[in-house]
């Protein structure tokens, strides 16, 4: 008898809140993943009674891990993606994690000579003012945008708003939506060919306990 491992589907999945999420709904489709994986430190978790390998990600290298085909498929908000713009191909959205890309500024902003706009997201900010017609010098930060227009570093940010919560209790205001972000499920093209039948059943599940909620 063979000792050769089953060839698993290898998931990347993103600590953090999305992975919450994700479980839950991987677990509406008949998968029963932990939801607790990401509360451990071990970051390659085989399941081999659902066909699967999760390699817990950092959310902003997701897209990464499938590009370069380590990860067949995974899970990501579509705000990475954008920036990213990573070769992969976008299968499904699984409508999780739900929140929307916008300028965002003080009540009283005015147009200035050398804007600056302090974001994440480099290039979705510098596309969105290039299209706008508008010269901005963009600022990458890693966290906490808000405080950008707050102590002078920049005149607006460009972020996610979800509740609004974090903008109320800054004195910050949003000006313009730019789009809508929701998690995504993305494949490695090859993989896509490779494992279309894991793969394309992975997304007929996923898509009925999606269909299920509304
Ligand atoms: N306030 C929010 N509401 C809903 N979804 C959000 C919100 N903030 C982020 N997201 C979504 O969750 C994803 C992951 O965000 P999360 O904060 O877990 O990761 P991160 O910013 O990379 O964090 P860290 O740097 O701490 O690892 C984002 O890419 C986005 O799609
Ligand atoms: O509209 P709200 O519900 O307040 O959510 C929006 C906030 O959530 C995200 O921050 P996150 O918690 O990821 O922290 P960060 O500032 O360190 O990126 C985002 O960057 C906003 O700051």
């Amino acid at each position: 008898m063979s000792s050769a491992k089953p060839d698993l589907l290898k998931v990347a999945m993103p600590k953090g809140r999305i992975y919450k999420q994700a479980s839950k709904l991987f677990r509406a489709a008949g998968l029963p993943i932990p939801a607790d994986f990401d509360d451990t430190r071990k970051l390659v978790i085989e399941l081999p009674e659902v066909g699967m390998e999760f390699i817990m990600a950092k959310p902003v290298d997701v897209p990464t891990y499938v590009e370069y085909g380590v990860a067949d498929i995974g899970v990501v908000g579509k705000d990475v993606l954008m920036e990213e713009d990573k070769d992969v191909y976008e299968l499904l959205d699984l409508g999780i994690a739900k929140c929307r890309m916008s300028v965002i500024g003080l009540p009283d902003w005015k147009p200035t000579i050398h804007p600056r706009v302090a974001t994440k997201y480099p290039n979705v900010a510098s596309q969105y003012f290039r299209e706008q017609g508008q010269q901005v010098e963009v600022i990458k930060l890693n966290g906490s945008i808000e405080l950008a227009p707050l102590i002078g570093l920049a005149d607006r940010i460009v972020d996610m708003v979800e509740t609004g919560q974090t903008l109320r209790e800054n004195g910050l205001v949003e000006m313009k939506e730019i789009f809508g972000i929701t998690s995504r499920l993305i494949a490695n093209r090859v993989s896509y060919r490779m494992k279309n039948e894991a793969i394309q059943g992975l997304c007929d599940r996923l898509q009925s306990a999606i269909a299920a909620k509304v």
